[in-house]
């Protein structure tokens, strides 16, 4: 139980990583510390049914890794990157795409920040942005035709946020994967302060997670 909660707040469980919540701020003071910046698109999608009867209400965005990991599109920063920003962008431009008709992601994009000590020092900057779903549409599409694709990037994802009747699948089987890093806290902490699913079908989502076979 205390593992979920820690899980729903950000906090996440990565073993003997010695992860920690820290500001943004802080990150950008530490010396030694490798950074690496990566970003949930999103966008309301408030028409859509499955079957005609589940609303889909939000669209979400992750990706499958050439390591057979789910996580989200980003990675290091470099020395060369003006900001961290400017590192994601780089990033995204090599792996969905991403051009400039699209705003560009900003530091009041930035939603939550760890650091961790093992196996190395870095910090993981998780952002989140708001695209219309013409927009994510798009990048699902220009992810096909990015330098990554079947690379490192074997595709874009949708994670499903609804619970099927059956209480395990959608969300519940989707979090059961394998996910790079603390990418599955950050799933779950975006969800969660964004207001994408609700707090309580989260938790049985999380929770029914670890039953799914
Ligand atoms: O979605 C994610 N959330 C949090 N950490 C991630 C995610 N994807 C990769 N990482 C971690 O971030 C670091 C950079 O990996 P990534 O493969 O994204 O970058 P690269 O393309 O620059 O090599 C690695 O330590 C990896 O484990």
């Amino acid at each position: 139980m205390a593992e979920l909660s820690e899980e729903l707040a950000g906090g996440g469980k990565v073993e003997g990583s010695g992860l920690r919540t820290i500001t943004r701020e802080a990150a950008l003071e530490l010396r030694g510390y490798k950074h690496a910046c990566h970003v949930m698109l999103h966008a309301p999608d408030p028409d859509s049914k499955l079957f005609g009867r589940i609303p889909l209400r939000h669209a979400v965005l992750m990706m499958m890794r050439f390591d057979g990991r789910l996580g989200f599109p980003g990675g290091f920063v470099d020395p060369e990157d003006v900001s961290l920003e400017d590192g994601l962008t780089r990033e995204l431009t090599e792996e969905v795409g991403w051009g400039e008709n699209l705003c560009p992601i900003t530091e009041e994009d930035h939603l939550s920040c760890q650091v961790r000590e093992h196996p190395q020092k870095m910090v993981t900057h998780f952002y989140a942005k708001q695209l219309t779903l013409e927009e994510l549409s798009g990048i699902e599409v220009s992810a096909t035709h990015a330098k990554e694709h079947g690379l490192e990037v074997m595709g874009m994802v949708r994670v499903p946020l609804f619970t099927m009747r059956d209480g395990s699948g959608g969300l519940p089987a989707f979090l059961s994967n394998h996910f790079i890093g603390n990418s599955r806290s950050q799933l779950l902490y975006g969800l969660r302060v964004l207001k994408l699913v609700r707090e309580d079908k989260l938790w049985e989502a999380t929770r029914a997670s670890q039953g799914v076979r």
